[in-house]
């Protein structure tokens, strides 16, 4: 595809859903959440092959969607958008059946006589708010953990994004009622209204200031959450690191889809004595990933940034760190033509440079060097905890201290953004980063309320009832000295 210029802009209005329609689908979908409460394996199985094939059957629709909104290359399309998906829900079809099962538990000492299992419940009507940076991913991978909880769900894409939202919006009416499931377009103001109303589970996907909205609006019916959110994350190569693998994990990790990644490698602290070595690396990468510096623009494989906005956002944070002596390591930025930055590597970076202070979110890599590790890891630790952390060594004590000394959502060690991938991992922040976690299991737990069952068989709960007699104080006594 060499046509550039992505037409978000210019066709990115949609029109925000009244709320009355949305009071009226989210009522719609009462009578469903209570009927799938009953719905077995094979039936959420045989809805999640019907999801996966219709990804495989509008594929190049995808393809066509989310170029027409961010010029975003087909192959990326492929690894980041269409392949996580049914990645999950072939895996959720493959696991779902152990996930479903009660869990029987072994009476403490005090409940003997009794039989308990953990039971795995529908958490009934959700939510899900998507972001605009993997549009379809996004959407559509907590959409399989919800389904395979056996939810309804209402699913509110980006205003951002437009042409994915009405794909997916399209998608979802050609799968399911809309009973079950219903995609409601819109901007902040039918965000709104939807979390004004009283769903069972909201899971949010965005900008930690957006989160903590969500957090409140949540709190005023105490649905429960999920803050998928995003922050700063940092990457620590020490001198023991393989540079040329860091270099290219890193530079792969930062500009994949122009940087406009939560789990992007926001910054890095390189080890002193290594500086020049790892900038010469990261050059070297640049021209083995996206060609030379004089090519890039026309490069298909390098996306573009989402909206003048952003864009305009990425002009400044440079425009601030040059004026604060900062360098561009791969060279100026040019004028404004279809929302191109290139792939931009920056040292001398002051701590005090706005780009040190938010969520980058494009294809800028800040290069800061430290001298010891105590120093680079307080600087860490002195920001909001990330949701994720990249470790470069080979030396291993370096790897145990870092982990253990810092706290970030996920670390991936000797390469970057591999565990947003890997279908075992609970995949989340912590704290500013987020709430709760998603993917595999952890995503159908997600959307599952662990409901404790127990059943009273001959335990000697009734001694511990009035009225309280001489045998039944001496039983409750012994009792506390015994587990005393
Ligand atoms: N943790 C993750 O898995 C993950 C994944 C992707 C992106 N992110 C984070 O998302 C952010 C970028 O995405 P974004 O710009 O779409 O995020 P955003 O928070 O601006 O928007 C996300 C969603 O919230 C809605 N929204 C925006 N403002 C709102 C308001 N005031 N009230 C109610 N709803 C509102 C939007 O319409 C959109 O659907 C980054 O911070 C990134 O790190 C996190």
């Amino acid at each position: 595809m060499t046509d550039r210029g992505p037409a978000a802009d210019s066709t990115s209005t949609i029109a925000d859903t009244d709320r009355h329609e949305i009071e009226r689908l989210f009522a719609a979908q009462k009578d469903t959440a209570l009927a799938l409460r009953q719905s077995t394996a094979g039936e959420r199985i045989d809805k999640l092959k019907r999801l996966r094939a219709l990804m495989f059957a509008r594929r190049e629709d995808i393809m066509a969607a989310c170029h027409a909104d961010f010029a975003k290359p087909s192959a990326e399309v492929e690894v980041t958008e269409i392949l996580p998906v049914v990645e999950e829900a072939h895996h959720a079809m493959r696991k779902l059946k152990s996930w479903m099962k009660a869990e029987r538990k072994r009476p403490t000492l005090l409940m003997l006589g009794t039989s308990a299992k953990v039971i795995q419940e529908p958490r009934g009507r959700c939510l899900i708010i998507s972001p605009w940076n993997y549009p379809i991913n996004l959407s559509f991978g907590p959409l399989v953990s919800a389904i395979a909880a056996g939810n309804t769900v209402i699913l509110k894409p980006s205003e951002m994004t437009p042409h994915c939202a009405r794909l997916m919006s399209e998608m979802v009416a050609e799968l399911f009622d809309e009973t079950e499931v219903a995609v409601v377009q819109g901007a902040v103001e039918t965000s709104q209204s939807l979390l004004a109303l009283p769903f069972d589970h909201m899971f949010f996907t965005g900008s930690p200031a957006v989160g903590k909205i969500v957090m409140a609006a949540a709190a005023k019916h105490l649905s429960s959450v999920t803050l998928e959110l995003g922050g700063k994350s940092p990457v620590i190569v020490d001198a023991s690191a393989d540079l040329k693998n860091a270099a290219r994990t890193l530079v792969w990790g930062k500009f994949a889809n122009n940087g406009q990644t939560c789990i992007a490698p926001d910054y890095v602290y390189v080890h002193k004595d290594i500086r020049q070595a790892f900038i010469d690396e990261a050059l070297k990468a640049l021209d083995h990933l996206y060609g030379t510096a004089d090519t890039r623009r026309d490069n298909d494989d390098y996306c573009r940034i989402v909206n003048q906005r952003h864009y305009e956002r990425i002009r400044g944070l440079l425009e601030d760190a040059r004026e604060r002596g900062a360098r561009l390591a791969t060279g100026d930025v040019p004028a404004n033509d279809d929302r191109y930055v290139p792939p931009t590597l920056l040292t001398d970076v002051g701590d005090d440079a706005r780009v040190m202070e938010e969520e980058i979110f494009g294809p800028v890599l800040p290069i800061l060097t430290y001298d010891d590790l105590d120093s680079a890891i307080a600087r860490i630790n002195a920001r909001p905890k990330p949701l994720a952390l990249y470790i470069y060594a080979k030396d291993k004590q370096v790897i145990d201290t870092v982990v253990t000394r810092t706290s970030a959502g996920g670390t991936c060690i000797n390469t970057a953004m591999l565990h947003f991938l890997h279908g075992q991992l609970p995949f989340g922040g912590v704290n500013n980063s987020g709430i709760g976690n998603s993917h595999g299991h952890a995503g159908f737990k997600a959307f599952s309320h662990e409901r404790s069952v127990l059943q009273d068989r001959f335990s000697l709960a009734f001694l511990f009832r009035p009225p309280y007699n001489a045998f039944t104080r001496w039983f409750i006594r012994f009792s506390v000295r015994w587990l005393s």
